[in-house]
């Protein structure tokens, strides 16, 4: 299959990188790039013996694509509902993805950007990295990401960073769970080919077992989670607050909340 959206490099040794490319726009995710990636979980990053998320240019990714937000808030509710799917789509295909994911994370990681990190088996990040769930600066919630972020840092920590929207570091992401390490940059690709390196000596039918049992009896992701988070995400999209912070960004002025 050919991507538009994403680079895709395969070695020898059965190891796929995938780069998110859409640079100008800080790799946020378009309904294209999370078809994408839907499509790629179930078919080449499915085949891998390990797959390799990285972003393209200065950040890993910006997060779900503002300019798609909008078009959602003016949309009706069935075309909105449809698009949460695709969205909420996105995350479950690539968190069943049976080989192992591992984030190279560098730059900045934004709201959907923490979402995929946070689906990722290993995450190394580079130490200068950003990380925010920059959702509640723009009127709406981290709704569908919400289910891996909890996965990783549970119910306390996760209500900090979500509504404060905070930006912060590697370090502090590594000890909220978001990351497994934080790496100066010029160690971080020697860093994930370590981390790569164990998956390449193990049975990969177990390592697929042992990664859909962990999923199993981690917090509950099912279709009933899923689908109550695409509601979520719809109705942040139909308050007012969505139309003023996205408009917002999207026009580089301050935000005027009530
Ligand atoms: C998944 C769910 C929710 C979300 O993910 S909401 C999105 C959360 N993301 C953000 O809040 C990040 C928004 N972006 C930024 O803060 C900055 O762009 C940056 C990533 C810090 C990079 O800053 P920098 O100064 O390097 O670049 P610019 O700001 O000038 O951006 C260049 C260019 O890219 C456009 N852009 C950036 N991010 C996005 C985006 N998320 N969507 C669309 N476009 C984006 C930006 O507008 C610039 O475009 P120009 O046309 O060149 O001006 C919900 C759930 O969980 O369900």
């Amino acid at each position: 299959m050919s991507y538009e959206t994403l680079d895709l490099e395969a070695d020898d040794r059965g190891v796929l990188t995938v780069t998110l490319n859409a640079p100008e726009r800080r790799n946020a995710l378009s309904a294209k790039m999370m078809d994408e990636l839907t499509a790629l979980s179930r078919a080449e990053g499915a085949k891998a013996r390990a797959v390799v998320l990285r972003g393209a240019g200065e950040v890993f990714c910006a997060g779900g694509d503002l300019t798609w937000m909008q078009a959602q808030i003016r949309a009706d509710r069935d075309g909105r509902r449809a698009e949460a799917r695709r969205l909420a789509g996105m995350l479950d295909a690539l968190n069943t993805m049976p080989s192992p994911l591992i984030g190279r994370v560098h730059g900045g990681a934004y709201g959907g950007g923490v979402g995929l990190a946070c689906i990722c088996d290993v995450v190394v990040a580079e130490e200068a990295t950003r990380f925010g769930f920059t959702e509640t600066r723009l009127g709406i919630i981290p709704a569908t990401i919400s289910p891996y972020v909890l996965a990783r840092m549970g119910e306390g920590r996760a209500r900090q960073v979500f509504m404060s929207a905070r930006i912060f570091g590697a370090e502090e992401a590594v000890r909220l769970g978001i990351a497994t390490r934080a790496v100066p940059e010029a160690d971080i690709d020697a860093a994930v080919e370590a981390e790569v390196a164990p998956y390449l000596k193990i049975a990969r039918g177990a390592a697929a077992r042992a990664k859909a049992l962990a999923r199993s009896l981690g917090p509950r992701i099912d279709e009933a989670v899923i689908e109550a988070t695409i509601d979520r995400l719809v109705e942040a999209w139909e308050s007012p607050e969505a139309e003023e912070g996205i408009a917002a960004f999207l026009e580089k002025r301050p935000a005027r909340w009530a």
